[in-house]
């Protein structure tokens, strides 16, 4: 056909199509228009080689979940930008939902986009009417009838029905936990513990830090987020092998490298609410357990500072009139490994049956996280293995922690600061035994200076490692000296020693590399001031 009779046939056609719509308009009213419409469309969906299906806003008077859930799904970002192609004059209306973190995309009015899933190609069409005037109802409804229409080739129907629907509905979960504002509970004295009342008090929690920010060994970081992801989408396996659903985390080092941090960032990558629970207002066991009672599922339950929250910490005979002995106390040999001081208000067995016992089950797809800056002081029933399931010990700076540093505050990549000076850091950040936050505090004051920011921490770090090295120098000397204090400080390692013995079944400590140098250094520096 000639590209004129093409053209003329089109007009033709697009002639009569008008004709028809006026003589529609004039001679028939507007349910009868609105009808003939409904009845053209099923004919030209019984030749078509598509099926379409309908998801209203509202079912019948209810609210239909699936609606909110494609609704969800085609307005993240990720969709829009990844596996959703919009066609090019597709409108995309922006929100953003109060305490909500992120903007939504949304489909305009009778606007349509594609989406693909395992290879298929669907239409998905956003489409809203006007709702015809009730007489009476006794729900008020929205004047907008709006709806999602489905279009996918009849072909393809099983593969939809069976596994995008739910791949949709679970996709808008995960990006309804993640776009919500997380909350961060905490429980404070007196408060009412009978079984109607919250005894949490909450407020939201925007804490800006993830495992982006986060400067520390992006290996250990790695591991770190796998163990995470692979709890979060464990409850077969958590079912399969008899465990109950959670986890225990121990983060240990000195202050500011970065424990609560790290903490922020669990909770953002996983989008769980934080129970941060302060043992000194707890008043006894049982309140504990009520608390533990009242905390939802995924969240990260956190007692930060456990070595200062409780008496856990002395060894000994354990006291048979103080009502404390519990058997799980015991050590391997038999021998009790605990004793508990009469008048703690939470005990050890307490705080263990909390994480440990037929309690902490109710609910699930919890963790627990509990901090320390002195892991030697804790004792060995709270670690070992099997009852915090990771020990991660967060260190001094690092060279890639210090570079993740450089990059948060001053913007920089590796190549922006210059080779020397690049390499006067990485050789003196170990020994300077720097922490992260005082790495931060360097960058931060001289933030609009880049320059200034680098020449200041090489500055910091030398000044560090000078100091170091004195201090390194005197120690030796005193040694060979033979010092009184030497006997002490020896004692101090030879108790190490035993607690090492007892920690070194923990695989996961191995994994993530368990310094605890760090620790026996600042020990020594400790005895030593004193
Ligand atoms: N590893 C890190 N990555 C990024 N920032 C860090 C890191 N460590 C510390 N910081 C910075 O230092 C500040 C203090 O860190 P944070 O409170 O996480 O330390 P902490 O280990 O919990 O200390 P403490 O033992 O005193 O509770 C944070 O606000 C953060 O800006
Ligand atoms: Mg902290």
């Amino acid at each position: 056909m000639k590209m004129s009779d093409y053209w003329t046939t089109m007009a033709s056609l697009l002639g009569m199509l008008a004709f028809c719509q006026t003589i529609l308009q004039l001679v028939f009213p507007p349910e009868l228009r609105l009808a003939f419409i409904h009845l053209l469309t099923r004919i030209g969906h019984v030749f078509s080689s598509h099926i379409y299906f309908d998801i209203t806003e509202i079912d019948g008077v209810n609210t239909n979940e699936l609606y909110n859930a494609v609704q969800l799904y085609l307005s993240s970002s990720v969709t829009v930008n990844g596996a959703v192609s919009s066609s090019n004059n597709t409108r995309l209306s922006l929100t953003r939902v109060p305490n909500s973190s992120s903007v939504t995309f949304g489909l305009s009015n009778n606007d349509r986009i594609t989406d693909v899933f395992n290879g298929v190609t669907v239409l998905w069409e956003h489409v809203v009417v006007q709702r015809q005037v009730q007489s009476f109802s006794w729900r008020p409804m929205p004047e907008e009838k709006r709806g999602f229409t489905l279009q996918i080739n009849k072909r393809d129907k099983t593969l939809v029905l069976d596994s995008y629907l739910d791949y949709i509905v679970g996709k808008s979960e995960e990006i309804r936990r993640k776009n919500e504002e997380r909350l961060l509970y905490t429980n404070s004295r007196g408060v009412s513990l009978d079984s109607r009342s919250h005894p949490w008090d909450s407020v939201r929690f925007k804490h800006p830090s993830t495992f982006e920010t986060l400067a520390m060994n992006p290996e250990k970081k790695k591991q770190i987020m796998e163990d995470l992801r692979e709890f979060a989408n464990g409850q077969g396996f958590y079912q399969k092998t008899g465990r109950a659903w959670k986890r225990g985390y121990l983060l240990y080092g000195p202050p500011g490298t970065g424990k609560s941090s790290l903490i922020a960032a669990m909770a953002n990558y996983l989008g769980y609410d934080i129970y941060d629970l302060e043992l000194t207002e707890v008043q006894n066991n049982s309140e504990l357990r009520k608390l533990l009672m009242k905390t939802s599922s995924k969240s990260i339950i956190v007692i930060e500072d456990i070595d200062c929250s409780i008496s856990l910490t002395k060894r000994g005979k354990i006291k048979q009139n103080n009502g404390c002995y519990d058997p799980s106390l015991t050590n391997g040999s038999g021998s009790i490994t605990c004793m508990e001081e009469p008048g703690s208000s939470v005990t050890l067995s307490g705080l263990l049956n909390f994480t440990d016992g037929l309690w902490s089950c109710c609910g699930s797809e919890r963790i627990f996280v509990f901090t320390t800056n002195h892991i030697e002081k804790l004792d060995s029933a709270l670690l070992r293995s099997g009852r915090m399931d990771m020990h991660i010990h967060m260190g001094f700076c690092k060279f890639p922690a210090l570079k993740i540093l450089l990059k948060n505050y001053l913007r920089f990549e590796e190549e922006d600061v210059d080779g020397v000076v690049l390499k006067e850091m990485e050789e003196c950040v170990e020994e300077a035994e720097i922490t992260p936050a005082d790495v931060s505090e360097v960058l931060i004051r001289n933030r609009s200076d880049a320059e200034k920011a680098v020449k200041e921490l090489v500055c910091v770090l030398k000044e560090r490692v000078l100091k170091r090295r004195k201090t390194v120098g005197l120690k030796k000397k005193k040694k060979e000296e033979g010092e009184e204090e030497e006997e002490e400080e020896e004692e101090e390692t030879e108790e190490e020693h035993e607690k090492r013995a007892l920690d070194s079944p923990n695989r996961n400590r191995e994994l993530l590399g368990f310094e605890e140098d760090h620790f026996k250094e600042e020990d020594e520096e400790e005895e030593k001031e004193k």
